[in-house]
């Protein structure tokens, strides 16, 4: 017999925190005879800012960090972690969390929007350990292996999603920097050997600032630096504000505010600053004397609105209505409540947007909730151009087809904070005009720019191991499925230009005969991808961190509609496994669409398959092969589960999240009564079956009837656990069922 063997298993927020609820227990249920634990790890933004200011809280308050516990635990062998999405909070949602949290009678201190004392920089500093992508680059300690099942793309070539077609006459384009950007700024080194940098500002005057010291660097590490300027960023802003107008399309803005913290944040402040230019200008002073900070989006200024009398409030309000009938009109977020894409910075999170404009034939919501083709600024070019080739591409060539076009797998590097993941703590917006200098420790400048006063200047790192491995699981998986690989470096970029040097040494380490691997620019790579895709051809895209996360929300929503259905593996470099559920989010529109009518529309598909890698991964390090087979019925519970349709409705009253957990337990239970490979397996779970299908119209009855009311679960960011609870599991019988094992 095995000895006992542990899958940690996240709880983390919003749907999937929902959904959880009521798929954990048939994970336990089902799991429990098998030697295998499941422990429960509460990283949800709200159980992470209570593990961060435990000194606030009193003894029963106080949590365990878990995430930090979890962060260790993927440094191990034994690590066995199903990681769940989970908010990478901004601004907005940070404070909605610590407000819900203090009413709860937690006695947090609020998040200083300006932190001037000491108190308040220690307080800010441990915020900021929460805010944003806090969670991903902890436990990421390997590299990124994303691809949609077989299953999953049988499943979508016969059941079609919806797809807008695109005409060749579209006005949808991208509109990106041509200099002064990150992009045409970028310098990059190799370290020859391990070092200790600081970065230094230098100002005109010649007094020198020290932003950042001590920082370890090993032996063959990247880095790169490189400087937003802040003029460029003004007057192309203004340029495509000005051009959407006079060309009548919708201005949208794609960022990603979340996992670059501090850039990005800054630059969607002068986009609101631009295009509400008016309102500061006549403004300013009072706006400042409010403490109104637009780098936290537009919807900032209308809450601090409220500290005005109401004479002058409504005078703003009028000034703010002209600004909306003089400029171009915004995409929406939400018509009907009149939110814009400039009013919260992640409500428009790039990864996801530009696919779904892209999905919905180029077009965005406009404030009539007509769909209308539409500008979309990216800033910044490094990445822009993929979503310029694929938009030129679809004005070409039409809509893609789900039911005939290929697949594109993608191995993205992203261990140990690779590239942008890690830059936010070295990430600047200067003071003043000068220069910025990276110094190693003998006093050799590495990296110099000259910078002006606004400029963002930003640098990240790549370490070598993570590199060496991430050429690895290139090849490893253009070897395991017979498809070409493509590196999408760009050798005009300084950072790209140094990791392909790595890619070309670390490529001799693999036997590659027959196999097709290539380095093309990103835009380049996009074409040859599309140009394949449309052929029902499958091309893997082999990419840095930053194109990880497009990529794997580009192409699975084109191709099966949503990246929740994707196989997402972290292959942790100890040799343990993190299993991600889908590369989507924690898509708050659905918990909205819970609250009101009592409907759950997640679909956990991401979550079953990363379940039977998680038990097979368990099965082989432990010998244990009762996990194995676990592993095998799940997945083929999983193909029964997609070909007899059972993923959730989106309507009321209709098979919902917790419907379709259902039936994925009665389909693991008969694929157990049916196998032969365990006995004892096989005798309990045929009963269970039996149990399973003879109650099912009643539990599916039952669980669509409850359907259609408002239903309170005591919270958003921590939900009563009673409350939640009786609403993910309302129902009696299949309790009593799970509970029968
Ligand atoms: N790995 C992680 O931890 C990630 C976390 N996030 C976080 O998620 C939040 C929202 O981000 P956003 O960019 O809007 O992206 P989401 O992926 O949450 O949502 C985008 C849309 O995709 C669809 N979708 C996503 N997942 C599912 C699913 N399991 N079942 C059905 N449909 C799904 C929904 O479409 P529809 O509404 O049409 O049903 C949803 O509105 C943010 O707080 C963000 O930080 C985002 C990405 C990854
Ligand atoms: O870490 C985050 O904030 C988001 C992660 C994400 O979007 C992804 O990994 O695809
Ligand atoms: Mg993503």
């Amino acid at each position: 017999m095995s000895k006992i063997a542990k899958i940690v298993y996240t709880k983390t927020d919003e749907a999937p925190a929902l959904a959880t609820r009521s798929f954990l227990p048939i994970v336990k249920a089902f799991t429990k005879s098998s030697n295998i634990e499941i422990e429960v790890k509460d990283i949800s933004l709200a159980a992470r800012i209570l593990a961060n200011f435990s000194d606030y809280l009193s003894e029963e308050q106080k949590v365990e960090d878990a995430l930090e516990q979890l962060g260790n635990l993927a440094k191990q062998p034994e690590a066995n972690i199903i990681k769940l999405p989970n908010i990478s909070a901004s601004v907005p949602q940070l404070n909605e969390a610590i407000k819900e949290l203090q009413a709860l009678g937690y006695a947090l201190p609020n998040y200083p929007e300006e932190a001037n004392t000491a108190e308040e920089k220690a307080v800010l500093a441990l915020y900021n350990k929460v805010k944003g992508s806090a969670v991903n680059p902890v436990l990421r300690e390997g590299n990124s292996d994303r691809r949609a099942p077989k299953a999953i793309k049988n499943y979508a070539r016969k059941n079609p999603h919806s797809m807008g077609v695109w005409s060749a006459d579209s006005k949808t384009h991208v509109a990106t920097m041509a200099a002064g950007d990150f992009a045409h700024n970028e310098k990059s080194v190799t370290l020859s050997k391990a070092t200790s940098i600081s970065i230094k500002h230098i100002a005109d005057n010649g007094s020198k600032t020290v932003l950042k010291e001590s920082l370890n660097l090993l032996d063959g590490e990247i880095i790169d630096a490189t400087v937003m300027s802040k003029k460029a960023l003004v007057s192309f802003l203004e340029t495509e504000i000005s051009d959407a107008k006079a060309q009548g399309v919708l201005l949208s803005l794609h960022m990603k505010a979340t996992m670059m913290k501090v850039s990005d944040p800054i630059i969607f402040g002068h986009a609101v600053k631009i295009f509400f230019k008016d309102i500061f200008d006549k403004h300013g002073k009072t706006l400042e004397e409010i403490g109104v900070d637009v780098n936290n989006g537009f919807g900032n200024l209308l809450r601090n609105l409220e500290e005005l009398s109401e004479e002058k409030k409504a005078e703003i309000l009028l000034d703010i209505a002209e600004v909306y009938k003089n400029k171009p009109a915004v995409a929406m977020v939400n018509s009907d409540k009149g939110i814009t894409n400039l009013h919260v910075p992640s409500d428009v999170i790039i990864d996801a947007s530009m696919p779904a404009m892209i999905r919905t034939s180029g077009k965005m919501w406009n404030s009539k909730g007509e769909l209308q083709d539409t500008k979309a600024i990216i800033p910044d070019s490094s990445y822009a151009g993929i979503y310029s080739a694929t938009i030129d591409f679809c004005k070409k060539n039409g809509a893609f087809d789900p039911t005939t076009m290929g697949t594109v797998p993608n191995v993205g590097l992203m261990a140990q904070k690779a590239e942008e993941y890690g830059s936010h703590d070295k990430t600047f917006e200067i003071a003043s005009s000068g220069k910025v200098v990276v110094e190693d420790a003998s006093g050799n400048i590495l990296i110099e720019h000259n910078v002006e006063e606004g400029d963002i200047w930003r640098m990240c790192q790549t370490k070598d191991l993570p590199i060496q491995d991430w050429v690895k699981l290139a090849v490893t998986r253009a070897r395991a499925s017979e498809t070409p690989a493509v590196f999408w470096l760009d050798e005009n970029r300084a950072h790209d230009a140094e990791i392909i040097k790595k890619v070309n040494l670390y490529l001799k380490n693999h036997d590659i005969n027959g196999l097709d691997i290539r380095i093309l620019s990103p835009i380049k790579a996009t074409e040859f991808t599309l140009e394949r895709l449309v052929k029902g051809e499958d091309t893997i895209s082999v990419s840095g961190n930053v194109l990880r996360d497009y990529l794997t929300d580009l192409f699975p929503i084109l191709e099966v509609g949503t990246s929740a259905k994707m196989l997402s593996i972290v292959p942790l470099m100890n040799g343990g496994g993190l299993f991600e559920t889908g590369a989507g989010g924690s898509a708050p529109k659905h918990v909205q669409q819970f609250l009101e009518e009592n409907h759950l529309r997640w679909d956990s598909l991401g979550e079953f398959l990363a379940l039977a890698v998680s038990l097979e991964h368990l099965g082989t390090s432990n010998n244990n092969a009762k996990a194995l087979v676990l592993a095998e019925t799940l997945d083929e519970a999983t193909d029964k589960f997609l070909d007899n349709d059972k993923s959730p409705s989106r309507k009321v009253g209709e098979l919902d999240n917790r419907g379709s957990h259902f039936y994925l337990a009665m389909y693991w239970a008969e694929e157990l009564a049916n196998q032969d490979k365990d006995a004892d397996l096989k005798a309990t779970f045929t009963r269970v079956a039996n149990d399973f299908n003879a109650n099912e119209h009643t539990i599916i009855a039952e669980l669509n009837k409850i359907q259609g009311n408002e239903v309170n679960i005591g919270g958003y960011y921590k939900p009563s656990d009673d409350l939640a609870d009786m609403a993910m599991r309302p129902n009696t019988t299949l309790n009593k069922i799970l509970n029968s094992f």
